[in-house]
């Protein structure tokens, strides 16, 4: 379908590199993204120039609009159509006319092959709760959200959540990816992480990979997902320590026992995690990112220097017009593991994040769990953990 005098179908260049694309398969993949907030918006524009240019994508990506009303008192679907803009979220970034807001779920998702799930965690279990039954039967999901969900069972990664409430085959996608940045075509990497299917993962490769945007895939869903959803804790950490002013060394201390913590927490929870992911995008390159330049940072650096006398929901508030965190709640799920695990002692990083958040530890106490070293020193010993 052309939209506006853009490149056809019939008339796209055939993808350079195909090898593990089924070219028989019906030409018209559809995609829908069901979000639409600062990394929905990229990830839809992303999208859209791609599938302009594949031909076996289908050229219009829907993209479901949780609605509101703007202060103006426009629609933000209808401001989005008429604009090509998401003025609340990517003010300033053309999405691509291919890129169609709809803030009818059900109908977004209608007729999609290929469903992007890009929302704030936190809204997950209610959007799969009103997808179930109105999907294709054979459509293929990835994930792009990073958090978790704690259940009575134990913890729930997104991608489970997804696959098991919508009979659906999941991936993820993750990695150093501050979503302002990538709007504006600055280069950066990300890694997709699949189950079995590597058919399926090359699609989704095809579908984000750019010039700017250099996407690889591995085999390790889990541990993919691990990465972005764990290195949202450590941001806070390092923001606590930008807000005490304690500098590089202590920031970089920081990043380095966050990651140990992640890698650890992730094998615990799936002995099928690999230590090699977390050299790839999710792993290093995003805890970095992240810790330097990403909103969960910006907010625990703002609460460290009002010491912890302001709550993060005024802070988030505040400062991100109405974009979410996602560090808080998911250190607080973190936490519920690690309590009714007993691994508390295990994962002073993580355990004492979650308690300066939650006001029964102050900011500097993120560099004070230091007295708890005999226990850590011990786990670090144990070849199972570290
Ligand atoms: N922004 C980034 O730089 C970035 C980069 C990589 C990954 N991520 C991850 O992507 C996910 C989505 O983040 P984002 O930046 O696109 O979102 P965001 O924080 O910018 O926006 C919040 C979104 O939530 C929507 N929303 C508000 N209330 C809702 C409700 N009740 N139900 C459903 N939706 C509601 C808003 O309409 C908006 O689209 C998160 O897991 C985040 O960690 C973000
Ligand atoms: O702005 P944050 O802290 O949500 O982080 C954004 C991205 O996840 C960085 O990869």
């Amino acid at each position: 379908m052309a939209i506006d005098g853009e490149t056809t179908q019939t008339q796209a260049a055939a993808p350079e590199n195909n090898n593990n694309i089924n070219e028989n398969a019906p030409n018209n993949y559809k995609v829908t993204v069901v979000g639409s907030g600062n990394w929905g918006s990229v990830a839809a524009k992303l999208i859209a120039s791609n599938t302009l240019k594949l031909y076996f994508f289908h050229d219009e990506v829907r993209m479901w609009v949780f609605e509101e009303t703007l202060a103006n008192g426009a629609k933000l679907s209808e401001v989005i159509n008429q604009t090509n803009e998401n003025v609340k979220y990517l003010p300033g970034v053309k999405l691509g006319k291919n890129v169609v807001a709809d803030p009818d779920l059900e109908h977004a998702v209608r007729d999609a092959n290929m469903l992007v799930f890009v929302t704030p965690h936190q809204f997950m279990e209610g959007i799969c709760k009103r997808l179930i039954g109105k999907i294709k039967n054979d459509a293929e999901a990835i994930s792009l959200i990073k958090g978790m969900e704690v259940k009575m069972e134990g913890p729930c990664v997104i991608s489970t959540l997804i696959s098991e409430q919508l009979g659906i085959n999941c991936c993820v996608l993750m990695g150093a990816n501050i979503a302002n940045e990538i709007a504006v075509e600055k280069f950066s990497e990300a890694t997709v992480g699949y189950r079995g299917n590597k058919e399926i993962a090359d699609r989704w490769v095809q579908l984000f990979n750019h010039p700017y945007f250099m996407v690889s895939a591995v085999q390790d869903v889990e541990g993919v997902e691990l990465c972005g959803t764990l290195k949202n804790v450590v941001a806070i950490a390092a923001g606590f320590v930008d807000g005490l002013e304690m500098g590089n060394n202590t920031k970089a201390a920081i990043m380095r026992i966050g990651l140990r913590e992640m890698r650890a927490f992730s094998k615990l929870l799936f002995s099928s995690v690999e230590d090699s992911t977390f050299f790839e995008s999710c792993g290093v390159a995003d805890i970095i990112t992240t810790c330097l330049g990403g909103r969960n940072r910006k907010c625990a650096e703002a609460f460290a220097r009002h010491g912890g006398k302001r709550t993060f929901d005024e802070l988030e508030a505040e400062m991100l017009q109405g974009q979410k965190l996602q560090g808080v709640s998911t250190a607080k799920e973190v936490y519920e593991v690690l309590r009714h695990r007993g691994w508390l002692e295990l994962f002073p990083l993580f355990s004492t994040v979650h308690e300066i958040c939650s006001g029964h530890l102050p900011p500097s106490a993120i560099v004070e769990y230091s007295e708890h070293t005999p226990k850590f020193s011990l786990v670090q010993g144990s070849a199972q953990f570290y």
